[in-house]
């Protein structure tokens, strides 16, 4: 019989520390596939990562061909896809990378059931995480509820295999002339904003693919690795990796920055030291963390994962919410962090959970309103980080920020935005604003006001909401579903 494989490659479109791809590679003649797949239960990609996408599958096709290969591409329903292909083309080998959102799971186990019963063999890896949801468990066996022991236990488990190589050519298997007419072209996928073309921030601060990636790492354990520990959470200069949505599209894998973050400080490369590395290690852990509660909690970016927020009084649907979605909050910390995200597709952490917080708490809407927002906006929208850390935020989730810990947004740019560098960057209308006023633009004299040309009310917004107002009602409502008074710190 006549060796033949496929890889399906799904959210790990990388050639390296692919072990599916090297397992189909090392079989027979391989072919290439990507599905886009947007027919069925999950959930359909937001506007900023069809955008990614598209780049990346371009950056894979390119590599393939180098390799002798073709990146085939279809939009279908993999169900009825992959049987027909698989018969055609005369495949005994299909190879995957492992999935682990609900919906994913479940096609997945009956597509192998089907072309196991076909005489096909199927393969799947993990490419995606350092240990599986299931690897990690308490000492009962249980699911882990607080980061702090998962990750000591994940940790126990020792190094994460070394990864492998790019296979250095691909033998490549011919689409059969039957389902030749499937294959479309990446354009017609029609991943990419046309008019209006939104896409020119994501341009200017992105290269997707597995060689952008790699540059990113390098570029990051030789800088900003330096200093991570505390310059993580200084919005206003480069202080962390950026490699959030190459690792989300599996771009590079944790494996591989695991083992380049050892091999850099062994040969005395890495800018940082071992705490450093540590930390940056851990940030990669709550990563981890977030794939292991969806795969226990399917539901955690539409259902609270403490029931006791079911009964949550949000506030009822106002304007409060575009003017958070478009940076009008008059909150210039909250303002800047929302506008990154719409002209780049991407925001600093520490920006992330003051917008998140002021989101929820201070006007309080509803989580998943936010979450989705950044689900559509995020070059990194994940669906284990994305909804885990918006629940963590909201005090509803998984060893979560108590919900009546609230960020002030003043106090938080004072602190990690001191000379107002990344509001004057995000917020230029706040430029000529001194350092004194550049948080609180609202309480400025009327001079400073009008030295720095800002017309409150006209050129920059009045605070949506006040800031104690905000608060009170905020933990007034958490009283409301818990019992709990909390007197106001
Ligand atoms: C409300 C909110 C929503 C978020 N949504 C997402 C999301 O959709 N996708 C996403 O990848 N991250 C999300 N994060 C986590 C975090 O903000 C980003 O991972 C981080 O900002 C990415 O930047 P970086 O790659 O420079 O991170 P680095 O500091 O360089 O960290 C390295 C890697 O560790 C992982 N990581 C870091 N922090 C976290 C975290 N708190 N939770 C999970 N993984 C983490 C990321 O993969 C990141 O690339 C969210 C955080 C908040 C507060």
């Amino acid at each position: 019989m006549t060796r033949a494989a496929l890889h399906w490659f799904r959210d790990d479109l990388r050639l390296a520390d692919n072990p599916g791809l090297a397992a189909a590679t090392a079989h027979g003649p391989t072919l290439c596939l990507y599905i886009l797949d947007e027919g069925g239960e999950r959930r359909r990609l937001g506007g900023a990562s069809r955008w990614w996408l598209a780049q990346s599958l371009r950056a894979l096709s390119a590599s393939l061909r180098e390799r002798g290969a073709e990146l085939v591409v279809m939009r279908a329903d993999p169900a009825d896809l992959l049987p027909k292909l698989v018969a055609e083309a005369g495949i005994d080998l299909v190879t995957w990378s492992r999935r682990y959102e609900a919906a994913a799971i479940a096609l997945d186990r009956d597509l192998k059931e089907t072309l196991v019963g076909a005489g096909v063999t199927v393969r799947s890896f993990n490419s995606h995480l350092l240990n599986e949801p299931w690897q990690v468990s308490s000492k009962l066996g249980e699911p882990m509820k607080v980061f702090t022991p998962y990750w000591r236990a994940a940790r126990a488990k020792g190094e994460p295999a070394a990864p492998e190589p790019a296979p250095q050519r691909i033998l490549p298997l011919p689409l059969p002339r039957a389902l030749a007419r499937a294959a479309v072209d990446l354009t017609d996928l029609a991943l990419e904003p046309a008019r209006p073309d939104w896409a020119g921030g994501l341009r200017a601060e992105w290269t997707p693919g597995e060689a952008g990636a790699a540059e990113r790492l390098g570029d990051f354990l030789s800088g900003s690795l330096g200093g991570y520990g505390e310059g993580r959470n200084r919005p206003d200069c480069v202080s962390t990796s950026r490699l959030s949505p190459h690792l989300r599209f599996g771009e590079i894998g944790p494996r591989q920055i695991w083992h380049a973050c050892q091999t850099a400080s062994a040969a005395g490369m890495a800018a940082g030291g071992a705490s450093d590395i540590d930390k940056f290690l851990s940030e990669i852990g709550w990563r981890e963390f977030s794939y292991h509660l969806l795969f226990y909690n399917p539901e955690l970016a539409t259902k609270n994962y403490n029931a006791r927020f079911d009964a949550f009084p949000w506030a009822p649907e106002t304007q409060a919410l575009k003017r958070w979605q478009r940076g009008q909050t008059g909150y210039p910390l909250v303002d800047a962090g929302m506008r990154e995200l719409w002209a780049t597709g991407w925001m600093h952490n520490r920006v992330r959970m003051v917008v998140a917080s002021f989101l929820i708490k201070h006007l309080l809407i509803d989580w998943r309103q936010g979450e989705d927002w950044f689900w559509d906006t995020l070059v990194d929208a994940d669906p284990a980080s994305n909804a885990a850390s918006w629940q963590w935020v909201a005090g509803s989730g998984a060893d979560a920020a108590p919900y009546y810990r609230i960020f002030n947004p003043v106090t938080q740019g004072e602190k990690f935005d001191p000379r107002g560098d990344y509001v004057r960057r995000w917020v230029p209308e706040l430029a000529d604003l001194d350092d004194a006023a550049i948080h609180t633009p609202w309480q400025a004299s009327a001079s400073a006001l009008r030295d720095a040309g800002v017309s409150l009310g006209e050129t920059y917004p009045m605070p949506v909401i006040d800031l104690a107002f905000g608060r009170q009602r905020a933990l007034d409502a958490l009283a409301s579903v818990s019992g709990e008074t909390v007197l106001s710190r």
